[in-house]
């Protein structure tokens, strides 16, 4: 049985996208998981999509039915605000046909997230990209302790999901505990996707 993972984020500035190949990596370790990364286009304000169809660069820009055939999910924004960005709140906002027909029921979700600042809400951002996919009936993944970078870290990594400590001016790169933490995250994604889809 084959399972296929969406690994689907926004990302400014290269944090968020570092992480998504991270996860990627650790979904891989799981025996037939087929990734797919997609990343969203910048919102305007007056909601009207301006980008391209073909990103300049980077993964193809997620459309529904990539959400719709995938059994399991990865979702990663940069925390603004201590919030979501606007682009992946714009795409969630779009799934409503997804919620009706209940497509994403018992599929397994979690989130990943880019702040810079330690206490500038890491998990506030998780969070909310968690409430809409409660409310799409998706099996919330965090990361369980055993992971022992989440005790080491001093930088992200929640149990909710895994984060990244962002720099204000020249980010260096993600800790050597959150790149272990996005790869411990794909694999425990992929693993609950086989078996939840094993039993469906
Ligand atoms: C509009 C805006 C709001 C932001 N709000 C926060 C915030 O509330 N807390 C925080 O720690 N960082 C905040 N940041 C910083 C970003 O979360 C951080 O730079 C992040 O790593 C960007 O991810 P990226 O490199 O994938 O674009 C904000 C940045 C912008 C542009």
């Amino acid at each position: 049985m084959n399972i296929n993972l969406l690994i689907l984020y926004y990302s400014r500035h290269g944090s968020v996208a570092t992480m998504a190949k991270h996860i990627a990596r650790g979904a891989q370790q799981v025996a037939n998981t087929h990734v797919v990364i997609r990343q969203l286009p910048d919102a305007s304000f007056t909601t009207e999509q301006t980008s391209d169809p073909i990103p300049e660069s980077g993964y193809p820009y997620c459309e529904l039915d990539d959400l719709a055939e995938c059994d399991g999910l990865a979702i990663g924004s940069p925390s603004y605000f201590g919030s979501m960005a606007a682009p992946v709140k714009l795409f969630l906002d779009q799934t409503s046909t997804l919620w009706m027909s209940g497509q994403l029921i018992d599929k397994p979700a979690c989130a990943f997230a880019s702040a810079s600042s330690m206490h500038g809400g890491h998990e506030m951002t998780l969070q909310s990209m968690m409430i809409p996919l409660l409310h799409h009936g998706m099996v919330w993944a965090g990361l369980p302790y055993k992971n022992k970078a989440l005790i080491n870290t001093k930088a992200g990594g929640t149990p909710y999901g895994v984060t990244h400590l962002a720099s204000h001016t020249s980010d260096t790169g993600l800790s050597d505990d959150e790149i272990e933490l996005c790869v411990a995250q794909g694999k425990r994604l992929a693993e609950l996707a086989t078996a939840l889809k094993k039993r469906s």
